[in-house]
């Protein structure tokens, strides 16, 4: 579940738009104003399939936890096969509400999977003469997106990805004009198949291959690999450390743990980091990770991964693992 959030014409819904028509990924969409959704260009793409909305214009101010968990149980039933849910709140929205929501619902189904900041250049210096609180919704985003770049100067743009800087230093940034974003920075673009064993960044990789304009080229894609596990602390050293630049991190990382979910799937969303168990297809452990981002020294970051190699994997550090656990979101499968 991704959260879509920005001020009135910053161009969410245009972003959400070509989400659903350049994903591959099925949608489900809980917008706070049915009137702002392109609905029809929805409905072309043939992406979504469930749509829950609600005209009272805040989100946080319609419902409550239980009244959310209701909507998303709604979303998340197997039956509704959707890949991923996207909330669109408006500014009205308190980003720190909605998380505070997420936080509280009770749905097992669901992982969070980052704090999506849309800004419009073109007004960015009077929204935020405006509405002050823009700097904390800043400071709380995972992936900030500069919207509306073809409105504005080349000068211009470096200024406001300075000031996002400075407020919130080391948040990743990306520059688009029309939402125009890569769809495999937010999800999937198919669900993962763990009874095949098919890795779903594969597809996500072949995809790039299939788009028309040239929007991946904006952007560095590298995989790396290991039949030797990783030490724990040194990968969440990496991890920590990340350069801006890496907007998403996918795959599976193997820690030389042994047990019934010893597989753990990587999920990373600007500075979103989260890590869930599963288990192994047979035959097929070893750590497997891609990394997409622009700007990013791809050789040194796979050296960087290379070196969390652990030599002696028969020596599971139990106290390293305890970071990695700190990152555990969801409950260990059961069966
Ligand atoms: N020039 C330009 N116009 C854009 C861009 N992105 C969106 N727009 C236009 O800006 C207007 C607002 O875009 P929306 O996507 O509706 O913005 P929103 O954030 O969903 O707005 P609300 O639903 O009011 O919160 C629309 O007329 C879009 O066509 C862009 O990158 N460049």
């Amino acid at each position: 579940m991704v959260i879509l959030t920005g001020f009135l014409g910053s161009g969410k819904t245009t972003l959400l738009n070509h989400l659903l028509t350049r994903g591959d990924a099925r949608v489900g969409v809980i917008v706070n104003d049915f009137g702002s959704i392109g609905v029809d260009a929805m409905s072309v793409a043939g992406q979504v399939d469930s749509m829950v909305s609600f005209g009272n214009g805040c989100l946080c101010c319609a419902v409550d936890a239980s009244g959310l968990d209701a909507m998303l149980g709604k979303l998340s039933a197997p039956s509704a096969g959707i890949d991923v849910i996207v909330i669109e709140a408006s500014g009205v929205a308190e980003p720190r509400d909605l998380l505070r929501l997420m936080i509280a619902s009770e749905n097992e189904e669901i992982a969070y999977g980052g704090l999506v900041q849309v800004l419009d250049g073109a007004e960015f210096d009077r929204t935020r003469a405006a509405h002050p609180e823009l700097d904390q919704h800043l400071a709380l985003a995972d992936l900030v997106v500069l919207n509306k770049t073809d409105r504005i100067t080349g000068a211009d743009r470096e200024r406001l990805l300075g000031t996002i800087e400075e407020l919130s230093p080391g948040k990743p940034v990306v520059p688009t004009s029309h939402g125009r974003i890569d769809p495999a920075l937010f999800f999937d673009a198919e669900r993962e198949r763990p009874d095949d064993g098919q890795l779903s960044f594969t597809d996500l990789l072949a995809e790039e291959h299939d788009h028309a304009d040239h929007l991946h080229t904006a952007y560095d894609t590298v995989s790396f690999t290991s039949e030797q596990p990783l030490n724990p602390r040194r990968l969440i050293k990496f991890l920590e450390g990340r350069p801006a630049g890496l907007y998403r991190m996918k795959g599976f990382v193997d820690f030389g743990a042994s047990g019934e979910h010893d597989r753990f799937g990587l999920h990373t969303v600007g500075g979103f980091l989260r890590f869930d168990r599963g288990r192994w297809p047979s035959g097929r452990r070893r750590t497997e990770l891609v990394l997409i981002g622009a700007g990013i020294d791809t050789d040194a970051l796979l050296a960087a991964l290379a070196g969390c190699r652990e030599d002696n994997p028969e020596n599971v550090d139990e106290r390293g693992m305890l970071l990695v656990l700190r990152h555990v979101e969801e409950p260990e499968p059961v069966g």
